[in-house]
């Protein structure tokens, strides 16, 4: 498939830069001043909690909402005035599976081929299957496709029309790992050929598969940079404690001083708290024999944990 450039001008190095980018929904800020700038090339991912505004962030860059404020750029195009513009040149995968169920893939593709009415339609269908490897079930109903072929399609469409942008908004909810894994392949092969990608997902695997990534919470935007420098702000000291007697331990460290947060992880429970001679100070007298206490790095989930815990409820209290 054609990810040539298509006849617009980009800028060389943001393909999204935007700054102060809000949404109002009644008396609820739900993206509140958000900065961002992505650049050519790039993965990247967008974290947060339900209903932290990553959807409705994603629909202001594509053209779909109209912010209450901020201004910037989606491809060199206005945020703001430009919407249509926007709108033709970026790919959009929704979370929802959007395509007629009683319809092949083939022609759900060439149905989106006519939407942009793309010159060499069969041509075009063709390159898209072989791509995302749909030659061999073109003829399949997509409402028979399981949830990672349905996926495929969905990439499938999405990429048609050659965008040099491609918003992905939580697209490998409920897929098998397997085909988790194929998908990302796939998106790193876009992106080492100049796709830039903005991703939603809940997965800290595959947070970590991002060249960067933000945390929102709440419509604010609370850390932004790579996996490394997320962790490092944090500035998290953790703990992972395994052994017998891991339950009993749980209510008695939640309350003690420097200990901010206790959270099960398989068969360990990891201790984090900001600073770290209060926290081993409160943890020592609770070692006991058995047990195997260690410090480790925070994970990136410890930090999204920690970030969420510290964020300020701003849409249930607002005059
Ligand atoms: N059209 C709308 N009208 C009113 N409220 C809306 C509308 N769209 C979204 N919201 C609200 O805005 C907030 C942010 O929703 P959004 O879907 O952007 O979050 P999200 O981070 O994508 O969540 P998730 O991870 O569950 O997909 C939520 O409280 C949601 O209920």
């Amino acid at each position: 498939m054609s990810l040539a450039p298509t006849d617009m001008t980009i800028p060389a190095d943001n393909v999204i830069d935007v700054t102060g980018i809000t949404k109002r929904f009644g008396d609820k800020t739900v993206v509140d001043g958000l900065d961002l700038a992505v650049r050519r090339g790039e993965i990247y991912g967008f974290l947060g909690p339900n209903g932290s505004g990553k959807t409705t962030f994603i629909r202001m860059l594509c053209g779909l909402l109209t912010p209450d404020a901020g201004q910037g750029t989606c491809l060199g195009y206005d945020v703001l005035r430009d919407q249509r513009d926007i709108r033709t040149h970026v790919g959009y995968m929704t979370q929802r599976f959007s395509y007629y169920e009683d319809l092949s893939i083939r022609e759900n593709l060439d149905f989106v081929a006519r939407l942009y009415e793309t010159r060499n339609r069969r041509e075009v269908v063709d390159r898209a299957l072989e791509r995302l490897g749909l030659q061999g079930r073109s003829k399949q109903l997509a409402g028979e496709l399981s949830g990672g072929w349905k996926q495929r399609l969905a990439l499938a469409a999405a990429l048609l029309h050659g965008p040099q942008l491609l918003l992905l908004d939580e697209p490998t909810a409920g897929v098998d790992p397997k085909a988790r894994r194929d998908f990302w392949e796939q998106i790193h092969q876009l992106a080492a050929e100049g796709l830039t990608v903005l991703i939603t997902t809940h997965y800290m695997d595959e947070a970590e598969r991002c060249h960067r990534l933000a945390y929102l919470a709440y419509g604010r935007l609370m850390t932004q940079g790579t996996v490394d420098e997320v962790i490092a702000e944090a500035g998290l000291s953790t703990w992972e404690i395994t052994g017998p007697g891991l339950h009993d331990l749980v209510g008695r460290l939640r309350d003690l001083p420097g200990v901010e947060q206790v959270v099960p992880f398989g068969t360990a429970l990891h201790v984090s708290g900001h600073d770290a001679a209060k926290l081993e100070a409160a943890l020592n007298p609770l070692r006991r024999d058995g047990q195997r206490w260690r410090q480790v790095p925070a994970s990136l989930e410890d930090v999204f944990i920690c970030l969420m815990d510290h964020s300020r409820d701003n849409f249930s209290a607002q005059p």
